[in-house]
């Protein structure tokens, strides 16, 4: 591509005459950059890319788009206020804006981001639809998928995916949206025509420094939809119902309390684990020429749990909107067999054992809240402390266990100085540890802290009795704690035989 036409996408502020330069590729990373490349220069949390922009040029770059102009650098600059806003509208034009000719349903929230996106992708694709599938586990381009690194891409990468899934003839894409991608305009130039804002609470605090910024972020997905999309939103949640007038999308907001929205979630039933429910219609509401009147159908859900009824709402409404035929989201409910990590029973046979993300208190409120619906004996709590988020967080998480300890019959929780999502377990510190264990003192909560994962994992396994409950609370899946439990409960069970 032409540099002019791609520069025709950013506003360049030292109004430089463009050469005539043909474009090969554009890149923000210098050890990705080959010959005939355009490259970003992105100020970042651990480094700046602008002192690299010697190390790109070497390696074939043959213009740079910088945000502070670069002496003594021999190829052509164009300055720009915010070169990750430009990263973004300059793959948006590279890849010949892709979203546009996708159905593309945006999907944020602080918890359940991953299982709604799961579900309203599993039930397009049975309404038959080619899907796309961006999140914290895969991306999924048809009948492809790799894993994911990021919950949402870096724009540029964003932009080839959605290009690839165009070039694949995939015509639904359903994407998780992290409030980092928001802050740091990863999804900017993305053409959604549904969005949606299903809940907050208190989450990367580290990136946003205070509830009301992170809120901006999350919301501006919402606030700054177009008048041609939808903005599904949550009335029994303060912050997604604030937002019901601070769009221009058309609005079809639901609510299992309120009953003041267009869809209401009423005849709720989560006492046999699995969710049942009617979804009521209340008021006429039109989505790609289809009318929907005031009416109401059964729905059956096979994942447990007060917010997997919330996150369902979403996937349903996202698929009305999407012309998906009622029998479909039925069929496909009663089947969805989860997401890996989010509340996934990995073992059900005398003692079940549950594996959870557990990461903020939003989440772990639910979870928790999920257990109170169940029946089982004792409940055996292995908490990963989590690394690399603060004091704050684990103090806060500490203080959820607290609030459900009573109901739950808390009385001792097995801790562990182990990884979390991101981090080794080096890299815990012991603030992190003693804010956990100093909420737990003051409860009269018992804590065996453990510096090994493994450790902890045995010790909740051995003390765990005929129907009780292990909960491993953000021990990092199959890859290690969940891996580790099913190892020594295989083992155990071949020992008996
Ligand atoms: C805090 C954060 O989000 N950081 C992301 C950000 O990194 P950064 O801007 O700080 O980049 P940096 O490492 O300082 O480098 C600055 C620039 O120099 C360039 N560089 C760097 C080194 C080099 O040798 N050459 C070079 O050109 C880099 O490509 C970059 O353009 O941009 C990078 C490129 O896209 C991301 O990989 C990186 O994600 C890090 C790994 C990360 O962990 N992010 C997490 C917080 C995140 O985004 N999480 C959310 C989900 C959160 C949730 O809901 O749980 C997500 O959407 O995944």
């Amino acid at each position: 591509m032409q540099l002019k036409q791609l520069l025709q996408a950013i506003e360049v502020t030292n109004g430089r005459e463009v050469e005539p330069l043909e474009i090969r590729n554009v890149s923000y990373h210098s050890q990705k950059v080959q010959e005939g490349d355009l490259f970003v220069c992105v100020k970042g949390y651990k480094t700046d890319g602008h002192q690299y922009l010697a190390d790109a040029v070497k390696r074939g770059a043959v213009a740079a788009v910088v945000e502070d102009f670069q002496d003594g650098i021999d190829i052509p600059q164009y300055v720009v206020k915010d070169s990750r806003i430009a990263l973004a509208r300059l793959g948006a034009c590279f890849y010949q804006d892709p979203s546009s000719k996708l159905n593309m349903i945006g999907i944020t929230a602080t918890n359940g981001k991953t299982t709604t996106t799961y579900m309203t992708n599993a039930i397009l694709e049975n309404e038959g639809r080619r899907t796309g599938l961006i999140g914290t586990v895969i991306i999924k381009n048809g009948d492809e998928s790799i894993p994911a690194e990021l919950t949402t891409p870096e724009s540029l990468d964003l932009q080839r995916y959605l290009n690839e899934m165009v070039q694949n003839d995939v015509t639904h894409v359903t994407m998780e949206v992290s409030s980092a991608a928001l802050e740091l305009h990863r999804v900017e130039g993305v053409n959604y025509d549904i969005v949606s804002l299903n809940n907050m609470s208190k989450e990367h605090m580290e990136m946003h420094g205070t509830f009301e910024r992170y809120f901006e972020a999350k919301s501006s997905l919402i606030r700054n939809a177009s008048e041609n999309s939808f903005a599904i939103l949550n009335l029994d949640d303060q912050y997604s119902a604030s937002l019901v007038d601070k769009t221009k999308a058309k609005v079809i907001s639901f609510g299992i309390d309120s009953k003041d929205g267009y869809v209401h979630c009423k005849n709720l039933d989560l006492t046999t684990g699995r969710g049942k429910f009617t979804v009521e219609i209340l008021k006429s509401f039109e989505a790609n020429g289809i009318s929907y009147e005031p009416s109401e159908f059964d729905v059956e859900l096979a994942v447990p749990g007060l917010h997997s009824v919330y996150n369902a709402m979403v996937a349903i409404i996202a698929s009305l909107i999407s012309g998906v035929r009622i029998s479909t989201i039925q069929e496909t409910l009663k089947e969805f067999s989860g997401v890996p990590r989010r509340f996934e029973f990995i073992y059900e046979n005398e003692i079940k054992v549950v594996d959870d993300h557990f990461a903020n208190p939003g989440n772990i409120n639910v979870t928790l809240q999920t257990l109170d619906f169940m029946d089982f004996e004792q409940l055996q709590l292995v908490y990963a402390v989590r690394g690399q988020r603060g004091a704050t967080i684990n103090r806060e998480n500490a203080e959820v266990i607290v609030e459900w300890a009573d109901k739950l019959d808390i009385k001792e929780v097995i801790a562990t100085r182990s990884v979390s999502h991101t981090t080794s377990k080096d890299e815990v510190t012991d603030d992190e540890v003693k804010a956990f264990l100093d909420v737990m003192e003051k409860a009269n909560i018992k804590v065996n802290l453990y510096n090994e994962l493994p450790d902890a994992i045995h010790e909740a396994l051995s003390k765990a009795n005929k129907g009780d409950l292990v909960l491993l609370a953000g021990c990092q899946g199959m890859d290690y704690g969940a891996g580790i439990a099913l190892e020594a409960l295989n083992k155990e069970n071949a020992e008996v035989k």
